[in-house]
């Protein structure tokens, strides 16, 4: 099965109410037996203060959770009777992968042929980082915002392209720094016409051309 005949399969938001709570308290006393098994003091100076943060930056990193479509569209979709491509590309990516909460650093190329709506531009940008802020494999990150945005405008076809390298493979593991992946999810129009998925390459290879 190709990545672009691939059905979405996580749901957009992680059910609420089977969620065990867990206080902020709770989570910086994780972070602390953390800093106890990798051998260090987590009462010294530098590290008073360094549960507190951790938890803030996860809290960031995944507040992909928090953040609804609905929301962060803000109403951003207008009626144009367009039906040319639109590409943004080189939209920075900051993920975390989920099987070891190690950066995943990358690029997102987005395009879409519009079908009587067209989305801000920004708002694409948005979509990425909500997705993003999640615990991510890379293969769905793409797959989610392709879905969203053939869920939000119905368009002709929707065209993603990530390319992005894994900390998890750089730092530790296997450490391969250089190694980049890249993923795509192709719908309607990109999946089923070559001539449309090559001209969306085309303007992708461009952008890496200029760069
Ligand atoms: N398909 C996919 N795999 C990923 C992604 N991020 C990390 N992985 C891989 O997930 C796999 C997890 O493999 P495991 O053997 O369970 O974990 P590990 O012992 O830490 O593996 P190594 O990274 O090979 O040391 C590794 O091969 C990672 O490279 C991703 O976005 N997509
Ligand atoms: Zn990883």
């Amino acid at each position: 099965m190709t990545l672009s005949s691939m059905p979405s399969f996580v749901p957009d938001t992680i059910a609420t109410e089977a969620k065990p709570i867990v206080s902020e308290a709770q989570m910086q006393d994780a972070v602390r037996t953390l800093l106890l098994g990798m051998g260090e003091d987590p009462d010294r100076e530098g590290l008073r203060d360094t549960p507190k943060r951790v938890v803030k930056s996860l809290k960031f990193l995944s507040s992909g959770y928090q953040m609804s479509l609905d929301e962060l569209l803000n109403g951003a979709v207008f009626s144009e009777n367009l039906d040319e491509m639109v590409l943004v590309r080189d939209i920075d990516l900051f993920s975390s992968c989920e099987h070891h909460i190690l950066p995943i650093l990358g690029k997102a190329h987005v395009a879409y042929i519009p079908n009587g709506k067209v989305i801000g531009l920004s708002k694409i940008a948005r979509i990425c980082e909500m997705y993003a802020r999640r615990l991510q494999v890379q293969e769905r990150l793409t797959a989610q915002i392709a879905d969203a945005l053939q869920g939000l405008l119905k368009p002709q076809g929707v065209a993603v392209v990530v390319e992005a390298t894994h900390m998890c493979m750089v730092m530790r593991g296997v450490q391969k720094p250089g190694s980049w992946t890249s993923t795509s999810a192709m719908r309607g129009a990109f999946a089923g016409d070559a001539r449309t998925r090559q001209e969306f390459f085309n303007l992708v290879a461009h952008s890496a051309a200029i760069r």
